[in-house]
């Protein structure tokens, strides 16, 4: 039987073409019960009414709404069924009334072109926005609203799966994007883009997300403008924060210290878009709804953890940024910590998202600070293959010439607390290797007095189980077991029992931003990094990085297009430890 649990109309997720699949419902989101009930007005964006209700004092809500608060409050997993969930959020009279404007700070760049729009528009194809929302964006460049729809155009797509209208979709999407150019420093101009912002608006209950999507340096003249001059006056303001958020743990508590002069913690949302993919999504879900997996998740059955991230390009047209932040900060540091923390920690007493994330904050500072002697580092060089001739890190004309900034990095952690005591978790991050994916991959020990031993050899690791999650590409989580071959001999073989995602599910995975951008307008935080654990996180490689730098460590260099370099082997083995990803059965 299907337990719905859609997020939009348009989100019921067909295994197979059917409704078969199961997923769980997340906690209905307060602030959509939040939103429906007219707060009343506040002056700044740090006295916002919507979070003294996210904080629960909410107005008691209406029947209608009690019921979806009661099954939170009660720490329900499956929550409501898809016809409550969209009666709940189907428009009555009072969202009607009410609006969301999501205004792209730094809307001529980069990422807002790749991620942000593209993501919008599919929230919109899905019927997942709210029925009154707009989009502006907001930059320095000149712009018209026809010439930021024609940019927004060119980088739209329709799902694989969903082609039907699309074209008409988009006319109607572009029709809700507008542009408004001003200084980023600019009180005056912000209150331009209010002034527009309340236009567009109409007297509904105004809700603001701001996306900053723009250099780290410009973060605190942004929101000071925003929230002096833009911030919503009756409904809730809040913050996308792109990455870096510092470069160490001094650096990141000054922006922590100056957003939050203008903002409270529970209006910025951090975001880290490795918490929005779909498989580190369902990794909880893999380990605590499955007794096959949840009594293994310990030192006890798992040998180590390997978190792996490569790319087969190198750092091109973002030379200048990389430079001064390396493969540590940009990737490690973030992106697989946060799933590391997801991976290890305890059981949250609910899926609330500060349940989860004081379970993040525990793994975190458990660990034990990083080792120089327990990293190696190292950086592309030019390499020709078939007649080609990639560069090398350094012949970047945004890099500095000798810059031993590293492109590579392979380290081994530890978490001290009695789950993990002991169990090397390695994580290996690289530009410009041989391959491009993200994955985990579970090593668990060898089976005790094993019967079959001498069928194996000497090489026992043949003979262990191996989980291994995909992250990208094709998703897909698959096991490694042990089997007979069939025949009357008695001969075995290693085999996986494999969860290829495009196989079993018809529907097009959603983009990490996708998820995201739901999350904030809904004000679901669980995916969003809270201050403590952004702390906990710098704690742990602010020293190393600061050692790397201080002595010059010169990165190994490794050939563009190669598997990196070969001391992260000398790594893995001094904890006696194979890479699963250089396995041969992995790279046939
Ligand atoms: N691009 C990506 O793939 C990723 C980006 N990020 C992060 O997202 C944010 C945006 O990234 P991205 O779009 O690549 O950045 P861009 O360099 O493209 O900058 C975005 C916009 O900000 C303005 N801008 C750029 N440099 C400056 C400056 N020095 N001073 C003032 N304004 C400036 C420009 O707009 P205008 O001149 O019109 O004002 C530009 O279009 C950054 O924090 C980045 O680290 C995170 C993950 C991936
Ligand atoms: O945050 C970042 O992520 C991208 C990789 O993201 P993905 O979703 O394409 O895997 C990386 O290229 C970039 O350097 C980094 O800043």
């Amino acid at each position: 039987m299907a337990l719905s649990a859609a997020r939009c109309p348009a989100d019921s997720l067909a295994a197979g073409g059917s409704l078969r699949s199961s997923a769980f419902l997340r906690p209905f989101p307060r602030s959509v019960l939040a939103a429906r009930v007219a707060p009343p007005p506040s002056r700044n964006w740090s006295l916002a009414v919507v979070c003294k209700q996210e904080a629960g004092t909410a107005p008691v809500p209406s029947t209608k709404e009690a019921a979806p608060s009661t099954k939170v409050e009660n720490g329900g997993l499956f929550g409501l069924s898809s016809e409550e969930f969209r009666d709940v959020i189907s428009p009555d009279a009072n969202e009607r009334e009410s609006t969301v404007s999501i205004t792209v700070v730094g809307a001529s760049g980069d990422l807002a072109k790749k991620k942000i729009f593209p993501a919008l528009f599919a929230l919109y194809y899905e019927d997942c926005l709210p029925k009154h929302f707009t989009i502006f964006g907001y930059a320095r460049s000149k712009m018209t609203d026809a010439e930021l729809r024609t940019m927004v155009s060119r980088t739209l797509t329709c799902r694989i799966d969903k082609r039907e209208n699309c074209n008409e979709k988009m006319e109607q999407f572009l029709k809700r994007c507008f542009y408004h150019s001003g200084q980023y420093d600019s009180e005056d101009n912000f209150a331009e883009l209010d002034k527009k912002l309340r236009e567009h608006e109409a007297g509904r209950l105004s809700n603001r997300l701001f996306y900053l999507s723009i250099p780290p340096n410009i973060f605190i003249e942004v929101v000071k403008s925003a929230s002096n001059s833009a911030s919503s006056k009756n409904g809730w303001t809040r913050v996308i924060v792109e990455k870096p958020f510092g470069r160490d743990s001094d650096s990141s508590a000054a922006l922590t210290n100056g957003l939050k002069q203008y903002l409270e913690e529970d209006q910025i949302f951090r975001i880290d878009h490795y918490l929005g993919k779909e498989l580190v999504e369902n990794l909880s879900i893999l380990r605590f709804s499955n007794l096959v997996f949840e009594p293994l998740w310990s030192r006890q059955y798992i040998r180590n953890v390997q978190l792996i991230f490569s790319e087969d390009f190198g750092t091109e047209g973002r030379g200048g940024y990389f430079d001064s932040y390396g493969i540590i900060r940009d990737i490690m540091q973030n992106h697989l910590l946060q799933i590391l923390a997801l991976f290890a920690m305890e059981t949250p007493v609910s899926l609330d998202a500060e349940d989860i994330r004081n379970e993040k904050v525990k793994v975190l500072r458990s660990m034990r600070p990083l080792q120089l002697e327990d990293v190696v580092v190292g950086q592309y060089k030019s390499h020709t293959k078939g007649g080609v001739k990639y560069p090398g890190y350094t012949d970047d004309k945004t890099v500095p010439s000798g810059s031993l900034t590293p492109t590579f990095a392979a380290a081994a952690l530890f978490i001290d607390n009695a789950r993990w005591d002991g169990v090397p978790f390695l994580m290996k991050a690289g530009k410009a290797l041989h391959t491009k994916r993200a994955e985990i991959r579970v090593q668990f020990r060898h089976v005790p007095g094993n019967l079959y031993k001498r069928t194996f050899g000497t090489d026992l690791d043949r003979a262990t189980n191996e989980l291994v999650i995909r992250v990208q590409p094709d998703e897909a989580i698959y096991l490694k077991i042990n089997n007979k071959i069939p025949g009357l001999g008695m001969r075995l073989d290693r085999s996986n029992l494999n969860l290829l995602y495009s196989s079993r599910y018809s529907k097009e995975i959603p983009d990490a931003y996708e998820r995201l951008l739901l999350d904030a307008i809904e004000g679901e935080r669980r995916l969003f990094i809270r201050s403590d654990e952004l702390d906990a996180a710098w704690e742990l490689f602010t020293p190393l990085l600061k050692e790397l730098e201080e002595k010059k460590i010169a990165p190994e260099l490794y050939p563009y297009g190669s598997r990196g370099p070969v001391g992260a082997h000398y790594l893995a083995a001094k904890y006696n430890v194979r890479w699963g990803d250089l396995s041969a059965s992995e790279t046939a």
